[in-house]
């Protein structure tokens, strides 16, 4: 199988990079296409794949097509390679918003197309990818691309009307925990704490946490509940996180996140 990446910066280096590493495909299989002749040097340096600035080429080698381009480049993208993908080429979107409707709109015929949402965890194999295959995408074809997909992490199948929601909880959501992380350091250095060490506490306090909520299958409420003594500190902190609203700003931005995506 031939793997094509359309752009090829964060997201897409993330995948081939992940890919790469489980040796799921050989360098030789993939090829990525870029704008700058920077990055696309970095690429062949980094990955040992065939790089080019050509999309249609890209379009042409691939039997998966993955375009990983910003969402606004993707009119202009389809434009290019849309003569030139093939009916049985499967056609992978990672970008918010681009429904299947709207992309065949672009490729203004019927075309296999898949909505995908990872994160960039990814990178080291800890990520999580929405899937939802459009109607013309056999069973076949959606068990090979999640074996692809693999390599980043974990994979699940949602209806696409649930890809913006996807999109704000685990594909942007780690934003803002790598903002918590920081904010939390910046605590503890603010009472004494080297800096190295308070991203090491804080980042392993984030890691342990997310892995008691999904390895007890408890719920999050009551694994808090057990971290507050009565009358101790823990209870203190977070009388001062309901009082600045940390529930409602994070339900509002994840809500503001969707609400974007939908809008894309
Ligand atoms: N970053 C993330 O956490 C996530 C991103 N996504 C989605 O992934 C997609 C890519 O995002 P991300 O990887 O962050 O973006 P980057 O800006 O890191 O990468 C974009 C890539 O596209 C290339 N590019 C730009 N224009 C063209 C063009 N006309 N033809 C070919 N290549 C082009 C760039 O080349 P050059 O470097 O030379 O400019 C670069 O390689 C987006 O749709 C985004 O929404 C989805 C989930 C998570
Ligand atoms: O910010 C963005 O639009 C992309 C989509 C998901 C994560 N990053």
């Amino acid at each position: 199988m031939r793997l094509g990446f359309i752009g090829c910066g964060n997201m897409g280096g993330a995948m081939v990079s992940g890919i790469l590493k489980k040796q799921l495909l050989a360098s030789e299989d993939m090829i990525a296409s870029a704008l700058h002749e920077e990055s696309r040097k970095a690429l062949r340096e980094k990955f040992g794949i065939t790089v080019t600035s050509d999309n249609s080429e890209v379009a042409a080698f691939s039997d998966i097509l993955i375009l990983a381009v910003k969402p606004q480049f993707y009119a202009e993208v389809i434009h290019e390679i849309r003569e030139i993908v093939q009916p049985d080429t499967l056609v992978v979107s990672i970008a918010p918003g681009k429904t299947h409707q709207w992309l065949e709109e672009q490729f203004g015929r019927p075309v296999k197309t898949v909505r995908c949402m990872p994160n960039t965890p990814a990178m080291i194999g800890a990520g999580i990818t929405g899937v939802a295959p459009g109607e013309q995408v056999t069973e076949k074809e959606t068990a090979q691309l999640l074996r692809l997909l693999s390599a980043l992490g974990e994979t699940e199948i949602v209806p696409e009307r649930l890809m913006d929601v996807v999109g704000s909880v685990s594909g942007c959501s780690p934003a803002y925990v790598f903002m918590f992380i920081e904010a939390m350091a910046d605590a503890a250095v603010a009472d004494g704490m080297p800096r190295a060490q308070a991203y090491h506490f804080a980042a392993q306090a984030v890691l342990g946490s997310a892995e008691m909520v999904l390895k007890t299958g408890r719920h999050p409420g009551e694994l808090k509940d057990m971290v507050c003594s009565p009358g101790g500190t823990t209870i203190e902190g977070l009388s001062v996180l309901e009082e600045k609203g940390m529930r409602s700003a994070v339900i509002d931005a994840l809500r503001a996140c969707t609400r974007k995506s939908k809008g894309i």
